[in-house]
């Protein structure tokens, strides 16, 4: 379980997450962090992982409290996966998620991951056959899975995925979405995962988050989340979420909402 209590960030002398708390993430669970642009998603991530400083509050991982955790048990427990990886990293794919895999770091590394459970990671992933090719030859969408494939090999308690679909073709957002919910069903993870696609969150994630300015504005079950008035109030659009013939929720965008928030 994930908890968050009272949590409060800033960048020099601006609050950007002021008070934010969440009762509690279960493990086996994908939750989906929703919010526009700037509204601190990746700061909140960031700052669970131990990237950013936190001003007050816990950050509270099957009752220990994260934020007074040693770097070691951080680092065996958390993975957070940027954005974007680093540019220039003149590795093969397979070394790398092996390397990720074994990482010696103060005994951050789950240790004897072999050479097999590398390729099968990747072979899930889709990318087996760039195994040998270096991560800086590789397409965005590419280098996008080899850095899923770095996270998961860890096998974390909690991971933290930031936007990890912006550079997917529409296949291989499903085939991730679908894988992601695998492993953290079979490996009790907890998983958050930043969108900006409402209809992967609506579909694909079991629970989510949504916050405007560095507060919750809510959270449930994503349909009790994507909704008419919080599509104006946060996203200051007029929709509706409709399921199409098929059963699945999906939103429908009828325009710019007038009175913005
Ligand atoms: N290193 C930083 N120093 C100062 N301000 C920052 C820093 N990083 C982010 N901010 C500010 O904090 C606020 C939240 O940014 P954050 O990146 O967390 O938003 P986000 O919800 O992830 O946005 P996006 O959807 O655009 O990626 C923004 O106003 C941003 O300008």
């Amino acid at each position: 379980m994930l908890e968050i209590q009272h949590l409060a960030v800033a960048y020099g002398s601006r609050r950007v997450i002021p008070d934010l708390s969440v009762a509690g993430l279960r493990e086996g669970t994908v939750t989906s962090l929703l919010g526009p642009n700037g509204s601190g998603k990746s700061t909140l991530l960031k700052a669970l992982a131990g990237l950013t400083r936190i001003a007050e509050g816990r950050v509270v991982l099957d009752g220990e409290d994260l934020t007074r955790a040693s770097f070691e048990l951080r680092a065996r427990k958390v993975v957070y996966l940027p954005q974007s990886l680093p540019a220039a990293v003149h590795l093969r794919v397979f070394e790398s998620v092996l390397v990720a895999a074994n990482a010696s770091v103060a005994g951050a590394g789950r240790g004897e991951v072999g050479i097999a459970e590398v390729q099968a990671l990747l072979d899930r992933l889709g990318v087996g056959h760039l195994a040998m090719r270096f991560i800086d030859e590789l397409s965005g969408g590419q280098k996008q899975l080899v850095g899923l494939a770095q996270a998961l090999i860890r096998r974390p308690r909690l991971l933290l995925l930031d936007e990890p679909l912006s550079a997917l073709d529409l296949n291989y957002q499903f085939h991730v979405m679908d894988l992601l919910a695998q492993e953290t069903r079979e490996n009790d993870l907890i998983t958050v995962i930043v969108l900006h696609d409402l209809n992967i969150a609506l579909r694909h994630t079991d629970h989510a988050l949504m916050i405007r300015s560095g507060a919750l504005l809510a959270e449930g079950s994503p349909a009790q989340v994507v909704t008419s008035q919080t599509l104006a109030a946060v996203y200051g659009v007029d929709g509706r979420v409709e399921a199409c013939s098929r059963g699945y929720l999906q939103v429908v965008i009828d325009g710019l909402h007038r009175d913005v928030a």
